[in-house]
């Protein structure tokens, strides 16, 4: 049957995360964005969120342009006529070239509807199959070692089951190979951000003694073809992040040799119809992914882990606990996390409830489109 979307509301949030997140490209703390709430018209509420930043960092687009995008173009698209799955929306937004995180945070909305529409798990609804998710933890660049160290002990000890390090020149091999002095068997991985180039390939080559899991997106944002020139020169593996827009830069990607493994993103690549596309693809040439983060609050943290049920998501994420980022989240209840361990909720769609009170403490500004 299909679905008429009757209503989308425009949350802008403002939250402000515990402690400053520092990569190679900059620091966050306060969190600007977006939760998209659409009403079907069966009166089913369903939510997705945004993830750009402030600031075109990690990538081109803002919480400004995804406002933008959102008003001017997707939403009227959204409301201009019903849709029979919510594979249509992705489709349909195809007429609007990139922006994949403003069209992720809307169709994000349009699955959670379905799901609780068809009353299964937003999970079920992708094909997803798994109870619970293994998930790890992204350690942001710290002052000194000494913090570091300090910090990753922290996660450990909590039981993430992978620690990430971000590196950034300067910041890189020296940290590393302290770090592994100090923790020698924890499952290890560094993501540089776009921090290098080829030209510093001898240089990371000295990663390989570390025996790390990957390195995430050393070189250019948007390359593909030097990531493969340097895959030949190191056995870690690459994995790429913020060169990975589409299904098919998944795919020449994998036939250039410049990825063994993919973080997956929703908001990257345009939601998670798309996101479940590159997982098969990966899954048909033995290439693992896991479910990369942006700093999310619940929504689009709920979102991740519905996507990580499916079978090829192999390797733990970035998806940690709420309190690792709020004081308070924006859902009821939090996503909890136990000896690196996430419990799948098993609550039709996004299988958490809004906590309204948090939503509206948070909200700046709200606008309504009726169809
Ligand atoms: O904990 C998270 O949500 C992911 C943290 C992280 O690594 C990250 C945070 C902000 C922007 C980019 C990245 C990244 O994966 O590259
Ligand atoms: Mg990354």
């Amino acid at each position: 049957m299909s679905i008429t979307i009757e209503k989308v509301i425009l949350h802008k949030l403002q939250m402000r995360l515990k402690s400053p997140f520092t990569t190679s490209f900059g620091t966050f703390q306060d969190k600007d964005f977006f939760v998209v709430e659409v009403i079907d018209e069966k009166g089913n509420v369903g939510f997705g969120e945004s993830v750009a930043f402030s600031s075109p960092w990690y990538s081109e687009e803002t919480v400004q342009t995804n406002e933008h995008m959102m008003k001017d173009f997707l939403i009227p698209l959204l409301l201009e006529k019903p849709i029979e799955h919510p594979d249509e929306v992705f489709l349909r937004f195809l007429s609007i070239r990139k922006n994949h995180m403003a069209k992720s945070a809307l169709e994000g909305a349009v699955w959670d509807v379905y799901a609780k529409r068809n009353n299964i798990t937003l999970a079920e609804a992708l094909g997803g199959t798994k109870e619970e998710i293994d998930v790890g933890i992204s350690i942001g660049i710290q002052p000194t070692v000494k913090d570091l160290i300090e910090v990753i002990g922290k996660h450990v000890e909590e039981g993430y089951k992978r620690i990430k390090v971000k590196i950034k020149p300067g910041w890189d091999v020296d940290v590393m190979r302290e770090v592994r002095n100090v923790f020698p068997d924890i499952p290890l991985m560094v993501d540089a951000n776009s921090a290098y180039t080829l030209d510093d390939a001898n240089h990371l080559k000295q990663l390989d003694d570390l025996n790390l899991m990957m390195i995430e997106q050393p070189l250019a944002h948007d390359d593909i073809f030097d990531h493969a020139e340097l895959q030949r020169q190191l056995k870690t593996p690459i994995c790429l992040d913020e060169s990975i827009h589409s299904y098919d830069d998944a795919r020449r990607a994998i036939e250039l040799g410049s990825v063994k493994i993919i973080n997956i993103k929703v908001g990257r690549v345009g939601g998670l119809s798309e996101s479940v596309r590159i997982h098969d693809l990966c899954q048909k040439h033995g290439i693992e992914v896991w479910c990369g983060g942006m700093l999310e609050a619940g929504v689009g943290r709920a979102h991740n882990i519905a996507l990580t049920t499916l079978t090829n998501f192999t390797l733990p994420g970035d998806t940690a606990s709420s309190s690792r980022y709020w004081e308070k989240d924006i859902i009821d209840p939090d996503v909890t996390v136990t000896d690196g361990i996430i419990r799948v909720p098993d609550k039709p769609g996004i299988g958490y409830d809004i906590n309204r009170p948090a939503l509206e403490a948070f909200t700046v500004d709200k606008t309504v489109f009726n169809r």
